[in-house]
């Protein structure tokens, strides 16, 4: 059964003067893989940052399993939001280990408790715990930090994680790697709602269970990627698949 766990009602998002977000609306339901696709500047972060209260609507209405947001203890509402970032801000002076304990630290977790934890999602996101718990971030890879970045929003089992394009600064075999693990986690952790930002159109096919497909602050199309591929809602659509066509007649043309 759907059940709606993020809401959008006529959300508005302006910056002095401008307008970036005239008029949102939409629903995603519980346990969805959500990515958000569109060109720079087209309002996929702000609209990522309104989910935890980075960013405060100028107009309209966010509910977050039925509750409006504007009612909620943003604190508390960010410890149940994982949150992962292409620049992931690991402390540097910290362990992998201590980095993914920090929330469950501030929230008082038993020691026993955090070390078991903390070698749980290593080894969900395939890293030996015995080999990097007690490294130092500058001698992880960065595929490496950002599965660390990932295992760090996951610390205390939060029921939605969002992303902002996580991957993009990586080489392209690193990144296929990380978006087949996302996927994994995502399928194997029963029930929870991943919105994933990226300006990759693969990656958001790829990844989506439906992907949004934004330009100038607006949603052109919301549906799955089967819909997206046979069923292009727009012109601007057609042009972001006919992307994957060209680099594909590119690639041909160089070597034929
Ligand atoms: N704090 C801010 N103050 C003023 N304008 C802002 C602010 N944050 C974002 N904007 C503007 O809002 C619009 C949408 O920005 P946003 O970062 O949401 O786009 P995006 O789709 O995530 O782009 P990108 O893929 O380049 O990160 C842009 O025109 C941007 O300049």
């Amino acid at each position: 059964m759907t059940e709606p766990i993020i809401q959008f009602k006529h959300v508005e998002k302006r910056f002095n003067d401008q307008t970036v977000i005239p008029d949102l609306n939409f629903t995603v339901n519980k346990g969805e893989f959500i990515t958000i696709l569109g060109s720079s500047g087209s309002g996929k972060t702000t609209t990522l940052k309104m989910i935890n209260g980075l960013i405060t609507p100028s107009a309209g209405e966010i509910l977050i399993d039925g509750q409006k947001l504007r009612d909620l203890d943003l604190v508390k509402l960010r410890r149940h939001m994982g949150y992962v970032v292409q620049q992931i801000g690991l402390f540097p002076h910290m362990t992998i280990g201590q980095n993914i304990a920090v929330v469950p630290k501030m929230l008082h977790w038993d020691k026993k408790e955090i070390n078991n934890r903390v070698k749980e999602l290593l080894s969900l996101v395939q890293l030996n715990p015995a080999e990097y718990m007690n490294r130092y971030p500058q001698q992880l890879s960065g595929g490496q930090q950002q599965r660390v970045g990932v295992a760090r929003a996951l610390a205390t089992n939060p029921p939605y994680v969002l992303f902002d394009e996580p991957f993009g600064a990586l080489d392209a075999l690193t990144r296929m790697e990380l978006q087949r693990e996302v996927k994994k986690i995502h399928e194997s952790l029963a029930e929870k709602t991943f919105m994933f930002v990226t300006h990759d159109i693969n990656e958001a096919l790829f990844l989506g269970q439906r992907v949004m497909i934004m330009h100038e602050g607006r949603i052109v199309q919301f549906a799955t990627p089967e819909e997206i591929v046979r069923h292009p809602a727009t012109e601007f659509v057609e042009q972001l698949l006919g992307t994957i066509r060209q680099n594909q007649d590119l690639w041909r043309q160089q070597y034929e």
